[in-house]
């Protein structure tokens, strides 16, 4: 078969709000159960079958080394990696499904093999799938990366958007360590009550809480914010990202309110649609 000469992959972007790691002694089987955003505008890959240029990014040297290619990838984000945004999943799975698209792979063991280096960088457990499958607002029932970790979806309202700020950057293998008893200890209530109802109101509520409960929304952040708060459905953290949840009718106002205390929002759709790989020959 002809080699073709382009892929390009779009991956939107995953920030998780609730969590709980389960490890076992598989990395395929290894995951994490919880819920998120997922949204775009994402990462937008162009994978070529010739040495050219490649990210700095160990992820992606990783994935290209299981696949015995030394292919280019460039890429765009509208985000940078290490702030929460499931950034290194993106690129990560992004870069697996160019590469297999390329050689006439399966995608859904491209996507395999992203989560298997996520889980042994240990820079994600529930981005990978989530990216791929999409959905707006995701709920990860069973670990796992695609074709072996089972993912719903909540529905949500047509005028919802997101708008976030970076806060900070943070590392995700110390993150985990980090919080591991106190995910262990709250993330099982947390599942649970959004397993029982899963609605975009109780998604909103447990969301805040959970962020509340493992210390990343302080007190001092939420007095800070306060005033922004009636402009949103709801809020929460992860890592260094701050999640607002608004509707489009308030999200001028948001923004300006946020402007005032000198932090940039960013708006984001939820994205429906999880990754699209697009085959061209010549660009
Ligand atoms: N400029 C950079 N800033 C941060 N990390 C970088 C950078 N360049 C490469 N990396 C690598 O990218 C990875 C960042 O992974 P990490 O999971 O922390 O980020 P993320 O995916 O954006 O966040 P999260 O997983 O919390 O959503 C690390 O392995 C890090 O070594
Ligand atoms: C581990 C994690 C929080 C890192 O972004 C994410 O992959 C998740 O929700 O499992």
């Amino acid at each position: 078969m002809k080699m073709r000469n382009c892929v390009i992959v779009e991956v939107p972007l995953h920030i998780t709000s609730i969590w709980l790691p389960r490890y076992t002694d598989d990395a395929l089987t290894t995951g994490s159960m919880g819920a998120g955003v997922v949204i775009r505008p994402g990462v937008r890959l162009r994978v070529t079958p010739n040495s050219g240029s490649r990210p700095d990014v160990e992820h992606v040297n990783a994935v290209l080394g299981r696949f015995g290619v030394g292919f280019s990838v460039t890429y765009e984000s509208p985000v940078s990696l290490g702030v929460g945004y499931g950034m290194s999943a993106a690129l990560t799975l992004g870069t697996a499904l160019g590469a297999a698209a390329l050689l006439g792979k399966s995608m859904l063991e491209a996507a395999k093999l992203a989560h298997v280096i996520e889980v042994e960088f240990r820079t994600g457990l529930g981005d990978v799938i989530a990216e791929y499958f999409g959905g707006g607002i995701e709920l990860r029932l069973r670990p796992g990366p695609p074709g072996i970790g089972i993912i719903d979806r909540i529905p949500y309202s047509h005028d919802v958007k997101i708008v976030t700020v970076d806060m900070a950057r943070g590392s995700t293998p110390a993150m985990l360590r980090d919080l591991a008893d106190r995910l262990n200890e709250v993330g099982p209530r947390y599942i649970d009550a959004l397993i029982k109802e899963p609605t975009y109101e109780k998604f909103l509520e447990l969301s805040t809480g959970f962020s509340r409960d493992i210390g990343f929304l302080t007190n001092e952040l939420e007095s800070r914010i306060r005033a922004c708060a009636r402009y949103a459905d709801s809020y929460y953290v992860k890592k260094g990202v701050l999640v607002f949840l608004t509707r489009n009718d308030e999200t001028e106002q948001l923004l300006e309110c946020l402007s005032k205390l000198g932090l940039r929002g960013r708006v984001f759709q939820l994205s429906n649609v999880g990754v699209e790989v697009i085959l061209y020959n010549d660009r």
